[in-house]
């Protein structure tokens, strides 16, 4: 069977879960690319952002000059998916750790390790608004964040518990929880479709 390797997807892989994502492309027939530099970042046409240690993969940004670069690609319209640390280095703020650099593409408040430690890891099966349809997804949490505050240009995918877990604005997209650790597509299936129309528009 002929690969359909129209766009490529890249996994920033510092550190964290970077292969599942890598896999879960691969799984959509998409050329997958490990970005560890500014030249692998160029070569791709959308990029995920793993989970693991905000706190880690924002230090590493910082010493390949990653973070300038990606900001600049993801303002420039490039689609970003974050999922939990991701989506912690997306947001504008961190609660209570103003300290801590992000990204800040997001007009997010998150909050780190936010469901408590009671329940540090869990699966749940989430309603997850696609646009068009409103799809239960399971999602599994690993010390997760939520979000506390959102802006004006920033859509509410889904909620647990009434928490907000997922979250789009325009080409950047953020989750809680961790799709790659389950066999649901869906996400990553979204990621491809705004890295072509993002290709597309770009000529
Ligand atoms: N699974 C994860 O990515 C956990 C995120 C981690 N708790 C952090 O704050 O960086």
């Amino acid at each position: 069977m002929e690969e359909t390797r129209d766009v490529t997807v890249g996994v920033l892989a510092l550190q964290g879960d970077f292969d599942a994502h890598l896999q879960t492309i691969r799984k959509l027939g998409l050329h997958a690319k490990e970005v560890r530099s500014q030249r692998d970042l160029e070569e791709v046409d959308a990029l995920i952002l793993p989970g693991g240690e905000s706190t880690t993969i924002g230090k590493l940004l910082a010493r390949t000059g990653l973070d300038v670069a990606i900001r600049d690609r993801g303002q420039a319209g490039m689609p970003i998916y974050g999922t939990c640390a991701g989506m912690i280095l997306l947001a504008h703020t961190i609660e209570g750790r103003p300290e801590q650099p992000t990204l800040d593409l997001m007009d997010i408040a998150v909050a780190r390790n936010a469901f408590g430690r009671q329940i540090e890891s869990f699966e749940a099966d989430i309603p997850f608004d696609f646009g068009a349809e409103v799809v239960p997804i399971r999602a599994v949490f690993i010390r997760a964040p939520y979000v506390t505050k959102v802006g004006p240009d920033v859509r509410i995918l889904s909620k647990f518990q009434d928490k907000i877990v997922a979250v789009r604005q325009g080409n950047l997209l953020a989750t809680a929880f961790h799709p790659e650790l389950t066999d649901n597509l869906r996400l990553h299936a979204l990621v491809a479709e705004m890295a072509r129309n993002y290709r597309a528009s770009r000529g």
